[in-house]
């Protein structure tokens, strides 16, 4: 028996639905299975809606599997689901919440074999009291166990042809220096080249640093935090056998060419990782989360409000997403 893959509803508003309603017409494409937590009217409702041929099945999760085929299984909420394309609620945010949670509580149990998220807005949620600024750090504190510190998350942007890591995440560009620490970098790095190897099967990765300032600070002239804090963290993450280089001018270290020469790009703040990766591959890239004792992938984009409702929303970037959720659950080392 295949376990199969939970799948969180995100933003009711957004396009999540309809991109879970279209990933699984695509099954047939050697998709592994997944269930949705979500509420299942409001999934038949926007199926109807869409015009998208979706059968709804309420299950539980080992009867998930052999639903699959033949309808889309949802592990219903406990609450009802009302919300209209493209019109963002904080009404909603306890479903969504809710959602991930269970996504995750199914997958330590055992019963699903990774978390695939869909996207949230963090602003909508923010507005309900959520205090966590992404899934990333939420996953982190869900994975705490008793007694036991939350692990340090890490966001991966991950594609063929590219994969890059933002140090700093979603905080405003004037306090990056600030929260651009030794530590902070050297943390990061160890963590991605841990679950490098263990969950992506790389013996020996190999990561690139960008500096901060343009021309990686020109020799300190345009910028000190290269010679200050990166350099250093680089010299500390290769004194523990990591193979690490840098600091790269972010500039040059994208092309084609370049990429040949890492495995991950670190960026020091999200824009400078998420700008070259979904500028290369929008419709394949993938967010993964390393750093936990379970996997957990998503979609590259967002809520896509702009979008919702109207029938074009691609489910390619999320097929991706399922795609290496099952591929990591099978050959994966966890966080301990
Ligand atoms: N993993 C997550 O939960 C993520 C959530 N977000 C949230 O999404 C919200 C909206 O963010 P934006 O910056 O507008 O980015 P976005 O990715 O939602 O949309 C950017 C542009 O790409 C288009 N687009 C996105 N996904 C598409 C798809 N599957 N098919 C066709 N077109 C697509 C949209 O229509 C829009 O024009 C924000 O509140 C943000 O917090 C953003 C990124 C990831
Ligand atoms: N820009 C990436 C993003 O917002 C994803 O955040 P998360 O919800 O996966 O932490």
């Amino acid at each position: 028996m295949t376990r199969p893959l939970a799948l969180t509803q995100g933003d009711p508003a957004g396009i999540g639905p309809e991109i879970a309603l279209k990933a699984w017409l695509r099954r047939d494409d050697g998709l592994p299975p997944f269930f949705v937590l979500s509420d299942p009217d409001f999934l038949a409702r926007a199926a109807a809606r869409l015009g998208l041929d979706v059968p709804v099945r309420v299950v539980v999760p080992e009867n998930a599997e052999a639903v699959f085929a033949k309808a889309l299984p949802v592990v219903p909420l406990s609450r009802r689901v009302s919300a209209e394309p493209s019109r963002p609620d904080p009404a909603s945010a306890a479903a969504t919440i809710e959602s991930i949670e269970q996504a995750v509580a199914l997958t330590r149990s055992g019963e699903a074999a990774a978390v695939v998220t869909c996207p949230i807005a963090k602003h909508v949620l923010y507005a309900a009291g959520f205090h966590h600024p992404g899934h990333t750090e939420f996953l982190a504190a869900l994975a705490a166990e008793d007694g036991r510190p939350a692990p340090r998350s890490v966001m991966m942007l991950w594609s063929e042809s590219l994969a890059v890591v933002p140090v700093t995440v979603h905080i405003p560009l004037k306090d990056v220096p600030d929260a651009l620490t030794q530590d902070l970098v050297v943390e990061t790095g160890r963590i991605v080249a841990h679950d490098l190897r263990t969950r992506f099967g790389l013996a020996r990765p190999r990561l690139a640093l960008a500096g901060l300032n343009p021309h990686a600070g020109e020799a300190g002239t345009m910028g000190t935090e290269e010679r200050d804090v990166i350099a250093p963290a680089i010299d500390r993450l290769q004194a523990e056998g990591i193979e690490a280089s840098g600091p790269w001018p972010a500039d040059t270290m994208f092309h084609a060419r370049a990429r040949k020469g890492y495995d991950a790009a670190l960026a020091m703040y999200h824009d400078q990782a998420l700008v070259p990766i979904k500028t290369v591959a929008f419709d394949d890239a993938v967010n993964v989360t390393l750093g936990l004792p379970f996997v957990r992938t998503s979609p590259d984009h967002g809520t896509a409000f702009d979008i919702a409702g109207s029938g074009i929303a691609r489910p390619d970037s999320l097929i991706a997403a399922l795609r290496l959720a099952g591929r990591l659950a099978t050959n994966s080392t966890p966080h301990s």
